[in-house]
């Protein structure tokens, strides 16, 4: 099929699942160095073993620069898809042995291609070190006040994850949770959140069970494909909201990559507003896109990006055009090795809870909380949300109807559904989500979502913003009990 399509050479990633950042990062090195442009499909066919039957490995649609498919194509990929009328399988494709590294050439009827096996966690690694102090984290590490977990969830982080914060970075092995990547994930979620990721919240003292084990210092989840992360302290959960801002923040001090200043940030529109402050603070370019990694992109090749973070548990920077979920827990390392550079031998760790509640004191808290409505009629759905787009038309009319239901919450002063015009390219998003913003700062944003597989998905994305430092430490429930 490969030959068939014109392609001259195939990448193949050992561990057969290639990360989301790695294909970004080899797309970039390897296709985009190549000056082709839309890289369309990935089409990896191949077997574990020789002779042994094929697998269709998946289809990863990405762009030149290595980042998802912006709509203008994946329209185009839709309304091809309603024209096709054949498609072939060849069936005489050679076996591909990829356990063996190396690049083994083939004939095909269209003239002869290349199949290149590497081990991507070679090369990942190798981006890695560009980017943090590796010493700097391994004297973390390897601190015996200091202690680690992170949990794969069977997902394609664990191949990266032994090489990097085991052989690399000094960390125990027992650091390392689900680390064996499996098919069907040992039958759970890879979705990293409390929900899911129980074991990790159940060993960082979040969990209902009580342990007498002391938990670790810090801990993170990674997704099946390694593109998001979750990151936690002891008996403490860091939103995804802060988490980008927290990295932006301390970036510059932390991280050498960083060490020339940022280039600007971005956060997704339904993400909180803990990123703006930041940016308003350190006079950082801020940008605000719709949801979806894709709008990042071309953010970052036009140079105007360096960190950028999602409230779906995305984190990522401009060293690729995906969100890195191992990159995430890098950074976190790097920040917590830098507060504590000075301070390995003392009393008490600078904690990630110390950090959080540091930067609230500095930035204020953005309280914040988010609602699915799963599985909901489509129908309705729309419905609805329409609704809440014609009452946008009258402030005084939704002020009321709020104050009958809570008197103490403060007024609407702007109701707007978001649309986006692309800085770059100019291209518009419309229907990106309709926002409730209040005078105090708080938002209430209601949005379809566009991964639901079944009827549709609702979220209400509830925000408050605390600038009392006096204030920043309450229960966030209670915070937002009145939105
Ligand atoms: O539309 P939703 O269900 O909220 O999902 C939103 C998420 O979808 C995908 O996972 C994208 O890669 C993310 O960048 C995005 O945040």
């Amino acid at each position: 099929m490969a030959a068939a399509n014109g392609v001259r050479r195939v990448w193949v990633g050992q561990n057969s699942l290639m990360s989301t950042p790695v294909v970004s990062a080899v797309i970039r090195e390897r296709i985009g160095a190549d000056g082709s442009k839309a890289t369309g499909a990935f089409i990896l066919t191949a077997s574990h073993n020789p002779g042994g039957p094929k697998e269709d490995f998946g289809i990863k649609y990405n762009m030149g620069n290595g980042g998802p498919a912006p709509e203008s194509v994946t329209d185009k990929i839709f309304s091809n898809t309603t024209t096709i009328s054949e498609y072939l399988i060849s069936e005489d494709l050679p076996d591909v042995d990829i356990s063996v590294v190396g690049v083994t050439s083939f004939s095909g009827p269209e003239g002869p291609f290349d199949v290149d096996v590497f081990d991507s966690s070679v090369n990942y690694i190798k981006l890695m070190k560009t980017i943090f102090d590796f010493e700097a984290i391994k004297k973390l590490l390897t601190s015996p006040k200091f202690t680690f977990c992170y949990d794969v969830l069977h997902g394609v982080a664990g191949a990266y994850a032994k090489h990097i914060f085991v052989e690399e970075l000094g960390a125990d092995e027992s650091s390392l949770l689900n680390c064996v990547p499996k098919e069907d994930f040992g039958g759970g979620h890879p979705d990293p959140n409390l929900t899911y990721a129980k074991e990790l919240v159940e060993r960082m003292g979040l969990g209902k069970s009580s342990s007498n084990v002391e938990p670790p210092e810090f801990g993170a989840a990674a997704d099946g494909d390694a593109d998001r992360n979750m990151i936690l302290g002891k008996r403490f959960f860091v939103t995804p909201s802060d988490s980008v801002a927290i990295i932006a923040a301390n970036a510059v001090q932390s991280i050498p990559y960083f060490a020339s200043g940022l280039k600007g940030v971005a956060r997704s529109m339904p993400t909180s507003a803990a990123l703006d402050v930041v940016a308003k603070n350190l006079n950082l370019k801020f940008f605000e896109v719709p949801t979806g990694w894709n709008f990042f992109g071309n953010l970052m090749d036009a140079g105007m990006c360096s960190i950028c973070g999602e409230e779906s548990f995305g984190t990522g920077s401009d060293h690729i055009r995906e969100k890195d979920g191992i990159w995430a827990v890098l950074a976190w390392l790097s920040i917590i090795a830098f507060k504590n550079k000075d301070n390995l031998g003392g009393d008490k760790l600078v904690t990630v809870e110390d950090i959080v509640r540091q930067h609230w004191a500095t930035y204020g808290r953005h309280y914040y909380s988010r609602y699915d409505y799963e599985n909901v009629d489509a129908g309705a759905a729309k419905e609805l949300m329409a609704n809440l787009v014609s009452m946008q038309s009258s402030l005084s009319d939704v002020n009321k109807l709020i104050k009958e239901i809570r008197s103490d919450v403060s007024e609407v002063v702007a109701a707007v559904e978001f649309e986006y015009k692309d800085h770059v390219d100019g291209s518009v998003s419309k229907n990106q989500g309709i926002r409730y913003l209040f005078g105090d700062g708080s938002r209430l944003v209601f949005r379809l979502s566009g991964t639901g597989s079944v009827g549709a998905t609702i979220r209400v994305y509830i925000e408050q913003y605390e600038k009392d430092s006096s204030k920043t430490g309450r229960d966030s429930q209670e915070a937002l009990a009145p939105l």
